[in-house]
């Protein structure tokens, strides 16, 4: 997998926002978001059809900008829609299981809030770990603690330079701590998903985490 696709990883479902979700994606794909998750879950979440067709549109719109579609949680639509990955969390799919039953070049994300956790899906053959929530969030209602920059730098310590993005809470101020203590990129729910202009919010995490990583 290239590392350089976590750099700015969106995520978002249809009730991360109250436009048109297709809109929203296709103006953070101009602004230059370098992967998308589709996480259709929590109140209002789509099923079925809906959630299928929704699917099948945003990784059409990643594809026109080159960017991989992954889906969180749901292995059979990720299937379905031939996506290009699957994020899975601590309670979700195992990782050995995914890689027996789906396409061996998917991408497969874990979820790791600690060195344990992280140290498992490197050894499960995770090809990135989605590591925090690094500060409080209010996107996802069941987030654990956070576990800061520390969390972070301890984690890429024990785990090499196995690929890691950064998830929780993470706005443009605090891109560069968050590069610098190990990540890879950073993964962002609500600050693109309810900005007014997700273009322009998407253009300066490019460039910020750009920047940041330039320094590594
Ligand atoms: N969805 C996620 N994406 C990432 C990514 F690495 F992509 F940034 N990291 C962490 C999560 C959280 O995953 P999980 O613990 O299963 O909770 P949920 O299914 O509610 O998202
Ligand atoms: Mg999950």
């Amino acid at each position: 997998m290239n590392r350089s696709w976590l750099r700015v990883y969106f995520i978002m479902g249809s009730n991360n926002t109250t436009r048109n979700p297709l809109e929203v994606l296709e103006e953070a794909l101009q602004g230059g978001i370098t992967m998308f998750q589709f996480r259709e879950k929590g109140k209002n979440a789509y099923t079925g059809d809906m959630k299928l067709d929704l699917a099948q549109k945003m990784k059409q719109l990643c594809h026109q900008y080159n960017v991989p579609f992954i889906v969180n949680d749901d292995v059979d639509l990720a299937i379905a829609v031939n996506a290009d990955g699957i994020h899975v969390g601590q309670d979700d799919a195992k990782v050995d299981v995914i890689k027996r039953t789906c396409p061996s070049d998917w991408i497969i994300g874990v979820s790791a809030t600690n060195k344990d956790e992280a140290i498992q899906a490197m050894e499960d053959g995770a090809d990135y770990i989605g590591v925090g929530p690094i500060y409080s969030t209010k996107t996802k209602s069941d987030a654990k603690k956070p576990i800061d920059i520390i969390g972070l730098a301890y984690i890429r310590q024990a785990v090499g330079d196995l690929p890691i993005v950064a998830i929780g809470g993470i706005g443009m101020t605090n891109v560069f701590p968050i590069i610098k203590a190990g990540a890879d990129g950073v993964s962002i729910i609500s600050a693109i998903s309810n900005a007014n202009n997700p273009r322009s919010v998407a253009q300066v995490f490019d460039a910020y985490t750009s920047y940041a990583v330039s320094f590594r």
